[in-house]
């Protein structure tokens, strides 16, 4: 066997977007891997058969990785899948009839239809999309003579957001309603306006009696500013105005009607001045202006996802907690409890972080099973324990040598609070010898880490460095004050956790104290750099990727500048107070930056834009300090293509040995 080599990432596999057919007897699953010549993610679509107990029949290959299936759902007696594929890369609905698995094209469409429903009688199927609106010109340009070769057109916006990271450059339109019908691709918009409509990502559902469609949007011109606003709305299937059914300020979204059709679960939360508006459950009459109650008040956790139980007396809620994902069982008294459901687990692959994904229907449970040496395979769970798995890495992960996992719980030098935290040992570690140690930061900030595989810690941990990566406050899964320590102060306490945890690792006889390394990425740059200002001598070298560097230029250029604005910087502009702004910005411990650095972003990051990356790499080559710039062409925050995550996982360890005390 050997350890992991960076090649391995095009040789593994991973399962995502489980969803459970409704008489829980088959899964419908994504199988992902990357492709070594097209350097691209592929997607097929693979359908499992389970008997009564939930135990695995068999499975075959519905839609092979060129039709790039996504966003499957069974129609509501099992019979057909609807997804969404491209054709010469355009996007076309299909419906696949299981009987003969063959795939038919569904209607035309300009843009990509998301979250599909079909009608309870499978009529018909709902969804969003985008209409296209005219781009802005500038008058009085000569027509472009036939066959010319101009500069490419200017790009013209009257828009806050006129880019979004990941998507690209924002065309103009709005996200509508729509339905068509599965004879004869008759297709009706539902909704009409200049601005979104409709939230087109999130969930659609039907009335029980397939007349009214209920959906998520923020209608208001305002929407761009507005991120931590939406409501719910009824409009009726066969065309007329819609019924505001919630209006208060803050989310109310990803709505799912009682079985019978009388009451509302959703997720959400009022607006609040602070950091982290924490995802809950919430329960209403399907009624306007019905007022709601929140479920998950006893929980504590965000809520990731929410589903009716059949008999319509509890919502089984799928939530975050302390690196992982569980789910519970909510009585419509608040009652919760705990339902077994083992290993749901995380499906980033670049970075251990949980989420993960999961369905359900009739007492089945089919989820994302995590592993801590390997990336995610399907699990079938019912009745309190996991009854099918399919491992697709079984063959590799069989000739790979994995490290230890390790979890650690320390006390944050701040104020003595739990700080949970996981060490990834190399494969072949022996206590006898001192190893370097990298400090691995994530970022959101609100988001995790958690006990799964990744390709980063893997090929971190393969190059002979133990890894140390921990949830500082700001972390979600440990409650919302938890999440919410940072308001007012990020960077703040989060960095004396994450030294805690360091010093307190530092202390074990294997590890190198000459050699202490720090990396993160976004958020997680945020705090690498912030690291290297407040401890000047403890590390090495560090490595910031994608990092926020300066929180006023964040509020201008990022694609989230509206909430960096209103609640990461306690609702403060930076016009109004640019000394909090700078105080809280890397960039102002710029002068006691010493550490030699890695810079790595993308060039189409538009989530932290790489402006604020030349800023540091500028500020260390003017000072002096040792410095390393690698962008990335193309790439969004995510770090893009394959080759660019083995880019910048290599970029770190390079700049790590450069500098390790041999
Ligand atoms: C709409 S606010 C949420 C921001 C978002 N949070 C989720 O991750 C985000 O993109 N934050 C970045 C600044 C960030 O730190 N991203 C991390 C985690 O996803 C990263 O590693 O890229």
């Amino acid at each position: 066997a050997s350890a992991y080599e960076p090649a391995d990432l095009y040789r593994l596999a991973m399962v995502t977007d489980p969803v459970v057919a409704p008489d829980g007897r088959r899964v419908l699953y994504t199988r992902a891997s990357f492709d070594i010549s097209s350097d691209r993610r592929q997607n097929e679509l693979w359908l499992a058969t389970l008997d009564a107990e939930g135990r695995l029949l068999d499975q075959r290959l519905l839609v092979p990785a060129a039709t790039s299936a996504g966003g499957a759902v069974f129609s509501p007696d099992g019979s057909r899948i609807a997804f969404v594929g491209a054709v010469a890369g355009k996007p076309q609905l299909f419906i696949l009839a299981l009987a003969d698995g063959i795939a038919r094209p569904l209607g035309t469409q300009k843009t990509a239809p998301q979250s599909l429903a079909w009608s309870p009688d499978g009529s018909r199927i709902a969804f969003g999309a985008q209409v296209d609106a005219k781009p802005l010109e500038i008058g009085g340009m000569p027509a472009k003579p036939e066959g010319a070769t101009w500069a490419p057109a200017p790009r013209i916006t009257e828009e806050l957001v006129y880019r979004r990271d990941g998507a690209g450059w924002v065309t103009p339109g709005a996200a509508q309603l729509f339905v068509i019908e599965v004879a004869t691709a008759k297709t009706t918009q539902l909704t009409s306006g200049d601005t979104d409509q409709i939230n087109a990502g999130d969930r659609i559902e039907w009335t029980r009696d397939g007349r009214s469609l209920l959906f998520s949007a923020y209608r208001g011109a305002d929407a761009d500013l507005r991120a931590n606003d939406a409501d719910l709305w009824l409009v009726p299937a066969a065309g007329g105005a819609a019924t505001q059914l919630t209006s208060a300020p803050g989310i109310e979204a990803s709505a799912a009607l009682s079985p019978d059709g009388r009451r509302i679960a959703y997720i959400g939360g009022p607006d609040a001045p602070k950091f982290y508006a924490m995802p809950e459950l919430w329960l209403m009459d399907a009624k306007p202006g019905a007022g709601a109650v929140k479920l998950s008040a006893a929980l504590d956790r965000p809520i990731l996802a929410a589903e009716w139980a059949e008999d319509g007396r509890s919502v089984l809620a799928f939530y975050n907690d302390e690196g992982v994902t569980r789910v519970a069982r909510i009585g419509l008294d608040g009652r919760v409890q705990r339902v077994e459901v083992p290993r749901i687990g995380g499906t980033r692959l670049y970075l251990p972080s949980s989420g993960g994904g999961f369905g359900y229907a009739r007492g089945t449970f089919a989820y994302t099973s995590a592993f801590t040496d390997r990336p995610a395979g399907l699990g079938v769970a019912r009745g309190g324990r996991q009854t099918a798995a399919i491992d697709v890495n079984a063959g590799w992960a069989a000739g790979k040598r994995a490290g230890r996992l390790e979890e650690i719980n320390v006390k944050s030098r701040a104020d003595g609070r739990r700080v949970q935290g996981w060490l990834l040992y190399p494969p072949d570690f022996d206590p006898a010898k001192k190893y370097p140690l990298i400090l691995d930061i994530h970022g959101g900030p609100n988001t995790d880490y958690g006990p799964f595989f990744s390709v980063t810690h893997a090929l971190y941990a393969a190059r002979g460095f133990v890894v140390l990566f921990t949830n500082p406050r700001g972390s979600i899964g440990y409650g919302e004050a938890f999440a919410n320590a940072i308001t007012g102060a990020y960077p703040g306490q989060d960095h004396d956790d994450l030294m805690s945890a360091v010093d307190e690792v530092a202390k074990r006889p294997f590890v190198d104290g000459r050699n202490l390394f720090i990396t993160g990425g976004s958020g997680g740059g945020v705090l690498t750099l912030w690291g290297i200002g407040k401890e000047p001598d403890k590390f090495r070298a560090a490595a910031a990727l994608r990092p926020v560097t300066d929180w006023a230029l964040q509020t201008y250029i990022s694609d989230i500048g509206a909430v960096t604005w209103k609640y990461w910087l306690d609702g403060k502009a930076p016009w109004d107070d640019p000394v909090h702004y700078y105080n809280r910005s890397p960039v102002s411990l710029a002068a006691k930056w010493k550490t030699p650095t890695l810079l790595v972003t993308g060039e189409s990051d538009f989530r932290t834009p790489i402006a604020q990356t030349e800023q540091v790499y500028g500020a260390l080559k003017l000072r002096g300090v040792p410095a390393r710039m690698v962008r990335l062409p193309e790439a969004p925050h995510g770090m893009g293509r394959p080759s660019q995550w083995l880019q910048s996982n290599l970029a770190v360890i390079d700049w790590f040995e450069k500098w390790r005390v041999k």
